[in-house]
């Protein structure tokens, strides 16, 4: 049986780009289909019913919602390139890291632009990102996955240059070459990556949503 796989999506949307990531990975060939979130689909709402958001991934008629559970999920049931370590320690490192990115630093990133530079909320940010640089220096390799990237790499996407383009439309600049040059290097490195560079959308794509969305395009 030809595996039926579609993906409901939203543009400029990190969460959805780690399961296109994932599937690009795998070679995994879906069908995409974009949602428009101010205006659910009744699919996405019946697919999605706990938290009605995006990504969903539909497997056979099967959803799967939640972008790591996803990532997860294709790793299970596509060999080919690993998304996570084989090994049960170096797996629960990779969840525990791919678990802090999503929990902590991602919501204080992007709680920065709403914030109106508060001081207090850069600098929660600042120390969650701080932990990550720490970690990057620590394991002195090119990605959290080593040589090649892996399930944190992909949960970090969001770092790679939609927050520099947040900060260029909002006018607040907090992740520094100066500050975090480890995170930067990493971000670099990661929109590099071949399997990355294929589905990325550009950067002047991602300016001209997020100038639209916050009113300034
Ligand atoms: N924890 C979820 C977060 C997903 C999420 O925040 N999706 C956003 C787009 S990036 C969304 O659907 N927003 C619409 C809404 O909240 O109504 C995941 O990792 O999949």
């Amino acid at each position: 049986m030809t595996d039926e796989v579609k993906l409901y999506g939203a543009a400029a949307s990190p969460t959805v780009f780690r399961v296109k990531i994932a599937l690009n990975m795998k070679g995994i060939k879906y069908e995409n289909v974009e949602e428009d979130l101010a205006n659910k689909s009744a699919d996405l709402l019946k697919y999605n019913p706990v938290h009605k958001k995006v990504p969903v991934l539909v497997h056979n008629g099967n959803p799967i919602a939640e972008s790591l559970v996803i990532v997860e999920y294709i790793d299970d049931v596509w060999k080919g390139v690993p998304i996570l370590p084989e090994d049960p320690y170096e797996r629960a490192l990779a969840r525990f890291w791919a678990k802090f990115i999503d929990d902590k630093c991602m919501p204080a990133a992007f709680g920065v632009f709403g914030s109106n530079g508060d001081e207090q909320v850069v600098a929660e940010a600042c120390e969650q990102l701080q932990i990550l640089e720490n970690e990057l220096e620590f394991k002195g390799t090119k990605f959290f996955g080593g040589d090649d990237i892996n399930i944190v790499d992909i949960a970090a996407d969001f770092l790679a240059y939609w927050l520099g383009t947040l900060e260029e439309v909002a006018g607040i600049k907090f992740v520094t070459k100066e500050k975090f040059p480890r995170i930067t290097e990493w971000g670099d490195n990661f929109i590099k990556c071949q399997i990355v560079k294929e589905i990325l959308p550009s950067r002047e794509y991602l300016l001209d949503v997020f100038k639209k969305r916050f009113g300034k395009g």
